[in-house]
């Protein structure tokens, strides 16, 4: 039997992606999950709350404990709602424990995290030791990792091979980026609602969403001249998903007839990203279930407009299983361990 050697806890696992933690973790051969907590102040049974667990899990909720965590698990999830592991975490960061951080309370300087999540942020020193990981271009070992937002992830993979080779024009980046429901976590607001989701469609937080500013920073370190995105998110009557188009123009280094080249370069040695075949665009459901992210690309010489669908779940990719996958890659563990997921499709 495989040493169940790496321990484990999640906080914030009674939401969507701690749930779909809890999921993942369970098939993974190296990793046990040993403690469970949110905001309950009681202790219960997770299969109570949860019945799809019984029988799988023998866990129950305690409330957070960051003495007990470090005492007993090699590495904490943070599955939490944003404005909470940065109140929450500091003693981790000072400690060096390590911490994969699926929030976005530290994936931006704190200026820009006041401004887009209208929130106090978290000390300038606590932010300097947390490290923005794009697992696909994982490269650090530090011990506080920012997982990427969800639109960021799809975003930010599906221009990567242009904007390392700084061949985007800068003034030219279209983003429109639609997301499944499970996106917006558990809590039921009035957009929420199945009424106003079932069988609708609608755009929101126009030029406003979060995820605006940390798509820009990644980019400029790639592209230095990249300023700015036009970026929107909508709602689309799923579960989960997430599908962005990407309308881009190329400047004169590049040939259209390479593009397809670069992006199969890119991603030639990565195993979590699939280029489709020339003029090809990738679907929702065939990323479903998976840690996959699906890339497709079409040119239309008319307009000069390449346009770069990406999709992946929100869930795995945008979430937990990108975070398991940051987690791999900092024990030394191959990085898809625990993450040999098929789509589901039909
Ligand atoms: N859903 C998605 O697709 C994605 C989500 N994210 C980010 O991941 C994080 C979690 O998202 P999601 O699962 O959707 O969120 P949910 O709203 O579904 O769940 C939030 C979880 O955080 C817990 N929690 C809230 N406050 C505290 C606290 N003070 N102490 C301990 N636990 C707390 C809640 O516990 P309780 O049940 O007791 O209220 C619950 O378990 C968010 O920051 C989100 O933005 C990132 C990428 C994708
Ligand atoms: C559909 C939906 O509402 N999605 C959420 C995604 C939130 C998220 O993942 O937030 P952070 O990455 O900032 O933590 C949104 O658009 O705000």
């Amino acid at each position: 039997m495989v040493d169940k050697n790496i321990k484990i806890s999640i906080v914030g696992v009674t939401g969507y992606s701690g749930l779909e933690l809890l999921r993942l973790l369970y098939n993974h051969p190296n990793a046990e999950v040993i403690s469970i907590h949110n905001t309950q102040q009681t202790h219960t049974d997770i299969s109570e709350q949860f019945p799809h667990l019984k029988k799988m899990y023998n866990l129950t909720t305690m409330p957070f404990d960051s003495v007990y965590i470090m005492q007993h698990a090699d590495i904490v999830f943070f599955a939490t709602s944003s404005g909470v592991s940065k109140d929450l975490a500091s003693e981790f960061i000072e400690a060096k424990f390590p911490v994969i951080d699926l929030s976005g309370d530290f994936r931006l300087p704190a200026s820009l995290y006041k401004k887009w999540y209208k929130k106090e942020p978290a000390s300038d020193q606590l932010l300097q030791q947390a490290h923005y990981s794009l697992a696909d271009f994982y490269n650090n070992n530090a011990t506080y990792i920012a997982n990427p937002g969800c639109y960021a992830t799809a975003t930010l993979l599906a221009l990567a091979p242009l904007a390392q080779h700084q061949v985007l024009d800068k003034d030219n980046i279209i983003i429109d980026a639609k997301s499944g429901l499970s996106g917006a976590g558990k809590s039921l607001t009035s957009t929420s609602h199945f009424v106003n989701v079932s069988d609708n469609f609608s755009m929101y937080k126009a030029n406003q969403h979060q995820h605006i500013p940390e798509i820009t920073q990644q980019l400029q370190k790639w592209q230095p001249d990249i300023e700015h995105i036009q970026f929107t998110t909508s709602l689309l009557p799923i579960n989960r998903g997430i599908f962005i188009s990407a309308y881009v123009k190329i400047n004169d280094a590049v040939q259209a007839n390479q593009i397809d080249k670069l992006y199969k370069k890119t991603y030639a040695n990565t195993q979590f990203v699939r280029i489709m075949s020339q003029n090809q665009l990738p679907n929702i459901k065939q990323v479903i279930g998976t840690n996959f992210t699906d890339i497709g690309i079409t040119y239309n010489p008319d307009t000069r407009y390449l346009t770069i669908v990406s999709v992946l779940d929100n869930m795995i990719k945008g979430a937990a299983g990108q975070a398991i996958q940051n987690m791999n890659h900092f024990f030394g563990l191959e990085e898809s361990t625990g993450l040999h997921l098929l789509a589901q499709y039909a």
